[in-house]
């Protein structure tokens, strides 16, 4: 086998627990799943890329065992023995040989550009055109379904200078409760805080007629998949109300869904994951539709542990505007660390690192920890004790 190629590709589960449970209107998190392909070349070099998910299939099509079975059965054999100098040539064979699967599609194309930066000297940032920033912005989510609860969460993170920009959770309740609650939020934060909402498509179109004036009243700054991801049409009009600006998320799939959107005028800003597009390169392919539809860009996130996040932000340094900020914060909502050394975030800004590849080295112990087989493997290690 050639030094550079795919010797083996190992797959991880991880249970991490939350720092408090996360309220989504599709979803309550007490935990976050994800799962980690580590893909070991003959030579040693080694790259990592996590396929994370929020909330089993209650967001999207594929979960994080779905994720790890598709790798395992489907991807591994077509990644053994590829030579990982050519990642572009590898990517473009999974994706003629495999539909859909972005979430490990992701994953996998994190790993190589990874290896590729590393065995370059350079961070991924520099494989994908070149960074232009080396600090993106970072907003709080506030979810933990109590509106003092939330208050005192942002004031403490505003006090410590962390985050000035909160996204809120709504949806899950009826439209006037979620309005209270935003308006409440806003009211005690007032001009010290940006206020955006997420709804994950929980609102009819009619309710979101109801809920845009008052939540333009209210002060609120962007209003994040108010309805379904399919009803484009819906968007548009509400798009075209012209209130508060209306981002796309679970609507897009990589840049051919962007396109459909941008042509249909459906939304003002595009929440850019590389994990829904299919990887870096289509979520970069997506941000190039929006700069050339005048669509804004924001920095989105599946909650990730701090490899997806820091591929996120490797992707997102590149990006010339990115007019809305980030919310890569998905490593600060996790009770456990997951690298040897913690990623800084400071002053609403995380740093993206400037290492070869990803630039992140994960913590074995702790992933030997969080990893969701720790006892089968420890009980198929014990039998065999037991029996010496
Ligand atoms: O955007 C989503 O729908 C998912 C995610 C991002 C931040 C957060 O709290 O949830
Ligand atoms: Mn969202």
């Amino acid at each position: 086998m050639q030094a550079s190629a795919i010797e083996r590709v190992e797959t991880i589960v991880l249970d991490v627990p939350t720092i408090r449970p996360h309220v989504l209107s599709v979803a309550t998190m007490q935990s976050q799943t994800v799962v980690l392909v580590r893909l070991h070349c003959a030579d040693g070099v080694e790259g990592v890329g996590e396929g994370t998910t929020i909330g089993g299939l209650s967001y999207g099509g594929e979960s994080p065992e779905g994720i790890k079975l598709a790798i395992d059965a489907y991807f591994a054999p077509l990644l053994i023995g590829a030579d990982t100098t050519r990642p572009a040539v590898i990517m473009d064979r999974l994706r003629r040989s495999i539909i859909d699967n972005r979430f490990a599609k992701n994953a996998v194309e994190t790993a190589l550009l990874d290896i590729q930066g590393k065995r370059l000297g350079v961070p991924v940032s520099e494989l994908l055109g070149g960074r232009i920033r080396d600090r993106l912005p970072v907003l709080w989510t506030l979810a933990s379904g109590d509106t003092a609860q939330d208050i005192a969460e942002a004031e403490a993170m505003i006090a410590s200078g962390r985050h000035a920009a909160f996204k809120l959770k709504i949806g899950k309740r009826p439209v006037q409760d979620d309005v209270a609650h935003v308006a409440a939020i806003k009211r005690a934060l007032g001009a010290r805080a940006s206020i955006r909402v997420d709804v994950n498509q929980a609102w009819s179109e009619a309710a979101a007629k109801r809920a845009l004036p008052l939540l333009a009243e209210a002060g609120v700054d962007l209003v994040e998949q108010p309805i379904r991801a399919h009803a484009t049409a819906g968007m548009a009009r509400l798009t075209a109300m012209g209130l508060i600006p209306i981002m796309a998320d679970e609507a897009l799939h990589g840049p051919e869904s962007g396109y459909a959107l941008a042509c249909g005028q459906a939304a003002d800003v595009f929440a850019l994951k590389i994990a829904q597009a299919g990887g870096l390169t289509e979520a970069k392919r997506l941000a190039g539709v929006a700069q050339s539809a005048g669509v804004a860009l924001y920095g989105g996130t599946m909650l990730e542990g701090p490899v997806g996040t820091i591929a996120s932000a490797q992707l997102f340094a590149t990006l010339p505007e990115i007019e809305f900020g980030t919310e890569l914060f998905g490593p600060l909502l996790l009770t456990e660390e997951l690298l040897v050394e913690p990623l800084h975030y400071a002053d609403g800004c995380l740093s993206v690192p400037s290492g070869p590849g990803l630039g992140v080295q994960l913590n074995e112990d702790a992933i030997a920890a969080l990893r969701r087989d720790r006892d089968s493997r420890t009980s198929v290690i014990t039998p065999k004790l037991v029996a010496g």
